[in-house]
This record gives structure tokens, sequence and C-alpha cells, in this order.
């Protein structure tokens, strides 16, 4: 005789319902954005279909479509001209840059979204990597100085939030000292904490130009066998006031967002990165499997796993779907 039918709380959808662990909401959702400079632009990037690259224009008129929607925080990422890259990254310390036109444009508009702001030198890197590079090296301090002058042009263009994904040594610490120095201490730091050296980054490089010219990003982004790596990486980011952890990639990553999460008190975030978006566009294209079923499947593992905030390609599309 069977006594126990776990069956029984699936046999109706409301039932189904009733005992479901894991709700998705759009408060969960930080939506990536690309920018690019010039007028009336939105230009879809091949490797990640429906999503564009816009200029600040065409970029207000999105925010306000997402808004909306319900969608309301923001991941802004510009996409730099290649004469304007330098060894030092000299641009992304320009007050006056797209990014920071881009951010206060943003805010003008609609005061009351939030914009996390990407610190890393790769998209102005004539080198394209994410720190200084001399002889064939990643320098970690020298790197620290243009993160933290970085950081503060976001502060000062209306950024609420900063999240460096550079993987430089000691950055957190050195980041929270220049906002608070120049009095920027409510603007708070989503450090990109347990970040992979990962073959899924490739659409986000096309979107931005901004793949390594040589070499990889193996001595400053994790190792992908490594977990307890991770708990290394969330402690000094903890103990250098971090406000939350990113892990990152997201899907491959599942382990690793629990285990952060099992680990702190602080809010965990993970980013579901271009290539996961790119992986389920394409075989739903392919009519390989159906890509809003694998869309809401893929959101909600990230979320089981313990992601409290989710960054995603997905954000507005998911929106949509629960409008309908
Ligand atoms: N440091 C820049 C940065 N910030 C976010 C991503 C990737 C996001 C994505 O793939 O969606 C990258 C690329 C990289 O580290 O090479
Ligand atoms: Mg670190």
């Amino acid at each position: 005789m069977i006594t126990r039918r776990p069956r029984r709380n699936r046999q109706s959808e409301v039932i189904r319902n009733m005992v479901e662990e894991t709700t998705l909401g759009l408060n969960d959702f930080i939506f990536p954005l690309f920018i690019i400079e010039g007028q009336n632009k939105k230009i879809e990037i091949s490797s990640m279909p429906g999503i564009n690259r816009f200029s600040i224009d065409t970029l207000l008129e999105e925010v306000n479509s997402c808004v909306e929607l319900g969608v309301k925080a923001f991941a802004p990422f510009a996409s730099i001209p290649e004469q304007l890259k330098d060894k030092t990254g000299s641009e992304s310390m320009n007050p006056d840059g797209l990014f920071p036109r881009a951010i206060r444009e943003i805010k003008r508009n609609f005061p009351d979204v939030v914009l996390m702001t990407d610190v890393a030198l790769d998209p102005y890197s004539s080198d394209g990597h994410d720190g200084i590079v001399e002889n064939g090296e990643i320098l970690n301090d020298e790197t620290l100085e243009v993160l933290g002058k970085m950081a503060l042009v976001q502060a000062q263009a209306g950024a609420d939030i900063v999240g460096p994904s550079d993987m430089m040594d000691g950055r957190v610490a050195h980041i929270r000292k220049v906002l608070d120095t120049a009095g920027y201490h409510k603007v708070g730091i989503m450090s990109y904490t347990a970040k992979y050296a990962s073959s899924f980054y490739g659409p986000f490089r096309d979107a931005l130009d901004s793949a390594p010219k040589k070499g990889d990003k193996k001595t400053y982004q994790m190792n992908f066998a490594n977990s307890r790596e991770a708990l290394i990486e969330a402690e000094l980011d903890t103990q250098e006031g971090a406000d939350f952890l990113m892990v990152k990639p997201a899907l491959a990553y599942l382990d690793i967002i629990k285990l952060l999460r099992d680990n702190s008190n602080l809010p965990i975030a993970a980013y579901n990165i271009s290539g996961e978006y790119a992986m389920v566009k394409a075989a739903a294209q392919n009519g390989w499997i159906d890509g809003e079923k694998a869309m809401v499947e893929v959101l909600t593992s990230i979320k089981r796993a313990g992601a409290d905030v989710i960054l995603t390609y997905f954000a507005k599309e998911y929106a949509q779907y629960i409008r309908r």
C-alpha cells in the first residue's frame, strides 16, 4: 500500500500554485541596456536576438516602455568608439563621455529608476582587458586608481549602485573610500564577487566590441572548477563594504549562488549572462525548445538557487509575458 503520494499536491493547477515554493516578480530583475553614440539608433545585436544597442534618445524610449511594464532597475553599458580607447581607459573617467551623459539623461527623465553601473576598464581599454596591461600582465593596484575615478564619475552622473565587474583585488574597499571621501556614501556597491572566466560572455563582447585583443581573463576572473574560492571572495567583499554579492554567470553556477546564499546575509545577485540568453534564443529560433517556457524555467531556477536579484536580458520579455 502506498501511503505517501506526493502527486496529490500536483493534481490541479490551484494546488500546484498553492505549494509553489518560488515566485518570480518584476522587482527581482535588473535589465541590462547597451548604449551607442549617435541619434535615432536602435541596432539589434545579432548574437542576442531581441536585444538592441540604443543611442541616448531611443534609449529613453526603451526605458520608458520598460518602466510602463514594471521593470524599474537597469544596468547600462556603453559601447565606446575604438578611437577613444587607450591603455588606461581614460575615457571612462570623462564626465562628458557617452556613459555619464546617458546616466544623467535617464535619471533626469526617470528619477525613480535604479541604475547599476559597470565599473571595469574593458569597454574603454585598447587592450580589451578589465585592467591596465603592461608586458602582458594585468596590473592590480594601478587599475584600482582608474576604477575609483570611474566609479566617482558614475556616482556624480547619478548612478544609484556601482557594479565593479573587473575582479581586481581590493577594489570594493578602494571604491568605497573614494565614494565616501567625495560625499557619495549613499551610492551602493554591487560587487561582481564570484565572476568566472566563462565562454558564455561572447555575445556581450560582440555588443561592446570589448573582447581582449590578446590572451584571456584567467589571471583575474575565477576558474570555473572552484567553489571554495568563491567564499574567499565573498568574505573579502563583505569586509570591504559591498552591499550586494553577485555570482556570474548564473546557469552553470547555480551551486555557487546557493553557496553564497547559505553563507551570507547580504542580498545575492546573479547575472544570467549574454551567452545563456543566446543559447535559449538560438534553440527557440530553431524550434528545438519553447523559448518562453525555457525563459520562465531558467529565471525560476536562478531564484530557487537563492538569488534575490537577477540581472537578465529576459527582464522586459518576462514583463510582457506576465502582462499577457
Ligand atoms: N567587465 C565587463 C563585463 N560586465 C559584464 C560582462 C558580461 C555580461 C554578459 O555576458 O552578459 C562583462 C564582460 C566580461 O567580463 O568579459
Ligand atoms: Mg575579489
